[in-house]
């Protein structure tokens, strides 16, 4: 890992992040002029509008979780002795690399991801393979409202990363499932501020049993755990 001291210990899993970091940073001017319009949102603190209608410009971005993020998840799961960890949005599949190194090493158990581009899936799918991890890892391809349905026992941790519109429905969907003492992350909750608010809000409501917080980490990361 460039500039810091990369907790993964893998130098074949590292290799193939560090690649796929880079690819996705090349793709940040594409990203820069998609966004430009609304800067202004972005520098009031109001974040971007979610446009639930026009999510073709993503179909072959990798819109990745940073290099810092995957640490921090990476640490949780394994804090946690994480064995079933949920991934709404996996793309072509950093963060799936980070949280199936941590069910590696944490002796067992699978990273169930989701991802609805299929071409996104397939290139995934490689990655997970050439990084050694496919027996830790589901990759389902198709709605996560449905992929998502059958999952046996519960839940350790959640990785929320997919569009935000989906956010709360995918919690709704998950919530009886994630054990007490289990975590949910979610990315881009300062991004994409106004579309995660009710999201967010459901989170932060005492009777739906999480505690809270926002993390400093791309603008915003909340961590949340079952509380009971
Ligand atoms: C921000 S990216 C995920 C990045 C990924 N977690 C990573 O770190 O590499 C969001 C992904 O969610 C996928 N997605 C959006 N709606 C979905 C749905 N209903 N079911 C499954 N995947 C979906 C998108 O195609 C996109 O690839």
């Amino acid at each position: 890992m460039r500039h810091q001291n990369n907790v993964l210990r893998d130098p074949k899993v590292e290799a193939v992040l560090e690649r796929l970091h880079h690819t996705a940073d090349r793709q940040a001017l594409k990203l820069f002029l998609h966004y430009l319009p609304q800067l202004p949102r972005l520098f009031l603190g109001q974040g971007i509008h979610w446009n639930p209608d026009r999510t073709h410009f993503y179909r072959d971005k990798y819109i990745p979780i940073e290099r810092e993020q995957g640490q921090l998840l990476y640490l949780l799961a394994r804090a946690i002795n994480a064995q079933t960890i949920v991934e709404f949005g996996s793309s072509y599949g950093v963060s799936t690399l980070y949280l199936a190194t941590a069910i590696r090493d944490n002796g067992q158990g699978k990273v169930i991801g989701t991802e609805i581009v299929p071409e996104k899936v397939i290139q995934a799918r490689q990655h997970i393979v050439e990084a050694g991890l496919t027996e830790f890892v589901d990759l389902r391809e198709g709605d996560a409202l449905k992929t998502l349905q059958d999952i046996d026992g519960s839940i350790d941790l959640v990785l929320m990363d997919g569009y935000p519109h989906l956010a709360l429905d995918i919690l709704r969907l998950l919530h009886p499932q994630i054990r007490q003492g289990g975590l949910v992350i979610s990315d881009n909750v300062g991004t994409f501020k106004t579309a995660l608010n009710s999201y967010v809000e459901f989170l932060r409501t005492p009777s739906h049993g999480y505690r809270s917080a926002t993390l400093p980490l791309k603008g915003g990361t909340e961590l949340s755990i079952k509380a009971g």
